[in-house]
């Protein structure tokens, strides 16, 4: 692949190295000092897997071009890396690129069933299971579109289940997004740039150049010779991290549940609701991630308000425009719609097989062997535990303050925010409530101004 890499005109091959470091496998290492922000490695366009580049293939792009409907950019990108991967000549460099790619995969779609049950409970559970048939289903229609139309170039015993799977594996953990300028989004993989592996402690520091369409990698930090090379592949959840990449961070910061929000199109005045939604920038179905950080995202709350609207709640709503159900809109909807956060929130976590307290015990104890699959899986189930606690927490002092009474007024945490733990200080005009800080303040603005003007007024 070297020597492939650099006829091609790639940059910056001679201060690196591949190596293996103990936590996280193989990698790059660097040969010499780079100060941050330093172009450590350029990967010219012309060598970089992209769908463009499928399509422009003499023998893949005709039959690329000729499925119907036309594949997906990710079924486009692992067709291409099996097509390389089965030619017996021709195609060298790329050939080089795809020997020296992992033989296999710890996904959470290639876990026994022992092992994904130990994330029972967890979206990483749910999602993958789909996954699994919704693979099957893709490689069946494959099978039809393309691999039966040109058995010379596609042999069924190169693109089977298995070999499908791997390549899925394949673009998952090494492609990199892109969007351009213009909004188009960009999906390819880079040979050598995919060896680098991933730290949350560096700014994101691979760039794809629009103009000349090259990969760079820049030094997200200082570099002394020997260190290993890393770059950011993003705010991932470990329940994410599992699906795609094959490897979890404990305590992962970013850890994360997605709920997922939907109503029955029979349900009453389904319609109206459907636009009131749309104008509050959801979705009659919403995924909604709850984080560490915010358990229970304003969404949440916005858009159970819109569901749960009875007929005279829906003419008012519907006059706030964009602003819509952004507050509470009465004691009884909000009420409602806290009632049944918390017991779903209460009913999700029933459903997950090991507490989460019993998983900590476990891999103190080692049950699950340090970087196996299943001690994985337990650090996505007590990620999402601690997620969903917290949101249920949230869900029952927000419950506890409308059934007070002392809601609508609550100076005693930031009204945009929730944080109590706060330095607090009280809308200048209103008095009603307080912020924990400017970005608060700003942010709750738009849909306090209603209310804030009025009360306002009301005290003169
Ligand atoms: C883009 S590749 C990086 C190169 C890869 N290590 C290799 O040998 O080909 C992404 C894969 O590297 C591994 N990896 C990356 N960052 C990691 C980390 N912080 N901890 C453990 N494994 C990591 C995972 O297996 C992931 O799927």
């Amino acid at each position: 692949m070297d020597s492939w890499l650099r006829e091609s005109g790639a940059l910056g091959l001679d201060s690196l190295e591949l190596a293996d470091f103990p936590d996280t496998g193989r990698g790059v290492k660097t040969t010499r000092s780079f100060k941050e922000g330093e172009k450590i490695l350029t990967i010219p366009a012309k060598i970089l897997w992209t769908v463009k580049h499928a399509y422009a293939d003499p023998l893949l792009g005709p039959a690329l071009k000729s499925a119907q409907p036309p594949l997906s950019v990710e079924d486009t990108l692992a067709i291409y890396l099996l097509f390389v991967k089965s030619r017996e000549s021709g195609y060298e460099g790329q050939r080089s690129h795809v020997a020296a790619l992992p033989t296999s995969y710890s996904s959470s779609i290639l876990f026994e069933e022992d092992e994904l049950e130990v994330a029972a409970g967890t979206s990483l559970y749910t999602i993958t299971k789909q996954l699994e048939q919704s693979i099957e289903d893709d490689h069946r229609s494959l099978l039809v579109r393309l691999f039966i139309q040109y058995p010379d170039l596609f042999p069924l015993d190169k693109f089977g289940i298995d070999d499908y799977k791997w390549a899925l594996c394949t673009v998952w953990s090494r492609a990199m997004d892109f969007v351009l300028p213009n909004g188009t989004p960009v999906r390819l993989l880079a040979p050598f740039a995919d060896m680098l592996n991933h730290t949350s402690s560096v700014k994101q520091c691979h760039a794809y150049d629009p103009s000349t369409g090259n990969l760079s990698v820049l030094a997200g930090k200082d570099y002394q010779p020997g260190d290993q090379v890393f770059i950011n592949y993003g705010p991932v959840s470990n329940s994410r991290l599992l699906r795609l990449y094959g490897f979890v961070i404990p305590g992962n910061p970013n850890d994360s549940y997605d709920l997922v929000l939907s109503t029955h199109p029979q349900a009453p005045f389904y319609e109206q609701k459907e636009k009131l939604w749309k104008m509050a920038g959801l979705d009659s179905t919403a995924t909604i991630p709850l984080t560490l950080t915010d358990p229970l995202p304003k969404k949440v709350l916005r858009y159970l308000r819109i569901q749960r609207l009875d007929a005279q709640n829906l003419a008012v709503v519907a006059r706030q425009g964009s602003d819509a159900a952004e507050e509470k809109v009465s004691d009884e909807n909000e009420v409602e719609i806290l009632r049944f956060l918390v017991e779903s929130f209460e009913y999700l976590l029933s459903g997950f097989g090991t507490p989460l307290e019993k998983l900590e015990e476990q891999l103190e104890k080692g049950v699950y062997p340090a970087g196996s699959n299943a001690w994985a899986a337990a650090h996505v189930s007590i990620g999402e535990q601690k997620v969903l606690r917290l949101a249920k927490k949230r869900a029952e002092e927000l419950l506890s303050l409308v059934e007070s009474g002392s809601d609508g007024n609550a100076k005693d945490r930031c009204a945009n925010c929730g944080k109590a733990d706060a330095p607090l200080s009280l809308c200048g005009r209103c008095k009603s409530v307080a912020y924990c800080g400017r970005a608060c303040q700003v942010a709750h603005y738009k849909g306090h101004k209603t209310k804030c003007q009025a009360l306002a007024a009301k005290s003169g």
